[in-house]
């Protein structure tokens, strides 16, 4: 432990050290039987060794992690110094938005959440893991797709700029413009969509699934998936959820999900991983979004290899399918949530829009709209928990707290949102605190839903104006509410943090043209 384990990063060696282990043993237990004819003790001797082996790493892994380590002085449950399995369990329904906020309520604001990872709870959570002038790197989950890369989960600060200037091609002015007339006839099939249920109750879960997956194919393949007329969910989206699902509990030994991968294959929930990419690998050859992530293959060529270009290609696009559209598809949902909940925001947002011919600037400078949009992803984040990254080299100094170098840290956005430090009333949806009530937010640095810095999110211009146009051409047309025997606390009760937000069960109901809430 002391000599090789303890230094550097282990996560995507597993295989090669399970299969050295075995080797190790193999060869010991061969050697004994050479020496031992009697063959219960030849047994005896070998299980005695493997044991002392084993036991005096574990050991000794265990006592260092409580008794020695750099972060002992941080407080936090005693479990998790010792092992990361403690947040395995911890979270094993897929609540780790809920761990941490007992986490923060329990030990304050700087809490040790594994044996090598501080939590940090204050409103500048989100600058210090992300912001200017930082040293961190991305932390070992980052290479859950390895050896695929791509802008998300490049963990390597100089790589990732370059990787940028393909996407910001992808998001920039000029293709937005491109974007936007689509954008608004996928939001009027929605809206046929929703209309063609007539009153009967629509569960939003699956219209917005349909409609953030169909405009992903837009932007990123050049061709919606034909979700939302067809009114059905392909099969490459049960797979991905499958496979967010899969990977949620195990998020913290990112290592266990290697080792699946690499010995697994066959296994549900790796198996539609892999299905996953192999979809991306099928589309990525078409035009839009994928043209820059195609031209920078090309571009490539003589510097990179063939192996390495077509990983940094089909990372990109699973990517795009990953980050793009089960966030704009949570944060959609609960926008519905909480516009049927609290249905004077919605006659708010009607008076601003009636006359609007739904353009994207128009629809930016609309108070009460982006108030609602911000609320709710204050409340609701779509990235519950966001990223990890691991301290530089010169660690990190908060105020007069020493975090040590190479050190794990995270600040969760759903605790940080929430922080009385923050916000007045924090647990309260008052859209007014965005433009009219100022005074009820006390540091807005605390409010990082697309995150901040070199990191934070390249297609927020995407998906604003996505929940902007949506939100108001179905607003414009139909009120929305509630069935009368759907119980509302069903959308925040099962809400989970599967890497992306995913919300309970939602349905609605929607009237004909009675935007007159009154
Ligand atoms: C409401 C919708 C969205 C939210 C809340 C959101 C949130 C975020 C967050 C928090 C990050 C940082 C992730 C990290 O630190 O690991 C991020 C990164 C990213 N997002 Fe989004 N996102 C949204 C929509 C989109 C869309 C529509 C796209 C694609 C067009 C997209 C593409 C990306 C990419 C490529 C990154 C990586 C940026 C980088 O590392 O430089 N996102 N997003």
């Amino acid at each position: 432990h002391n000599g090789i384990f303890i230094n550097g990063e282990w996560h995507l060696r597993v295989p090669q050290i399970l299969l050295g282990h075995i080797i190790l043993f193999y060869t010991f237990w061969l050697l004994v039987s050479y020496t031992q004819n009697d063959e219960k003790k030849h047994h005896s001797v070998c299980i005695r060794m493997f044991g002392s082996y084993l036991g005096s790493l574990f050991s000794s892994i265990l006592i260092y992690r409580l008794f020695f380590h750099r972060l002992k002085r941080f407080p936090g449950p005693r479990l998790a110094a010792a092992t990361k399995f403690w947040h395995v369990w911890e979270s094993r329904n897929s609540t780790n938005y809920l761990v941490m906020q007992k986490v923060h309520q329990n030990y304050g604001t700087f809490v040790r959440t594994g044996p090598n990872e501080i939590s940090i709870f204050q409103p500048n959570g989100h600058e210090l893991l992300d912001g200017a002038k930082n040293e961190n790197i991305r932390d070992v989950w980052y290479d859950v797709v390895y050896p695929r890369t791509s802008l998300v989960f490049n963990r390597d600060n100089e790589e990732h700029r370059d990787r940028k200037s393909a996407w910001s091609q992808a998001v920039s002015a000029k293709s937005m413009r491109e974007y936007e007339p689509r954008i608004l006839q996928l939001v009027g099939d929605v809206a046929d969509c929703i209309g063609s249920y007539a009153s009967k109750p629509v569960k939003m879960n699956d219209v917005m699934s349909w409609f953030s997956f169909d405009s992903m194919g837009e932007f990123a393949f050049g061709k919606d998936f034909g979700m939302i007329r067809a009114k059905k969910t392909q099969p490459v989206v049960q797979q991905q959820r499958r496979a967010l699902k899969m990977l949620t509990p195990i998020n913290d030994v990112i290592w266990v999900a290697r080792t699946g991968f690499t010995f697994f294959p066959f296994l549900g929930g790796v198996r539609d991983w892999l299905n996953v990419a192999k979809f991306c690998d099928e589309k990525t050859d078409k035009v839009d979004m994928s043209k820059y992530f195609i031209e920078e293959y090309h571009r490539l060529r003589g510097e990179k290899s063939l192996k390495y270009r077509e990983n940094v290609l089909v990372g990109n696009a699973i990517s795009a399918v990953v980050a793009g559209s089960d966030t704009t598809r949570a944060a959609l949902i609960s926008i519905w949530w909480f516009l049927a909940k609290y249905p004077e925001h919605a006659e708010k947002i009607v008076s601003e829009v009636k006359d609007s011919d739904m353009e994207s600037n128009a629809l930016a400078s609309m108070p009460h709209l982006n108030g609602v949009i911000n609320q709710t992803l204050r409340l609701i984040p779509p990235a519950l928990t966001g990223g990890s990254g691991i301290t530089g080299p010169n660690g990190l100094w908060v105020d007069d707290v020493w975090i040590p170098a190479h050190t794990k840290v995270t600040a969760p956005k759903y605790v940080l949102h929430r922080l009385p430090s923050a916000f007045v009333k924090p647990e309260e949806f008052i859209p007014e605190r965005w433009y009219s009530r100022p005074e009820l937010i006390i540091d807005r640095r605390a409010f990082s839903p697309f995150s901040v810095g070199a990191r934070q999110c390249i297609g927020k211009a995407i998906s604003l104006l996505e929940l902007r146009l949506t939100v108001a051409v179905i607003l414009k047309r139909f009120k929305v509410q509630f069935p009368v025997d759907y119980d509302p606390a069903t959308m925040i009760d099962d809400l989970t943090d599967e890497v992306t937000a995913q919300p309970g069960d939602l349905l609605m109901e929607v009237i004909f043209g009675s935007w007159k809430y009154s």
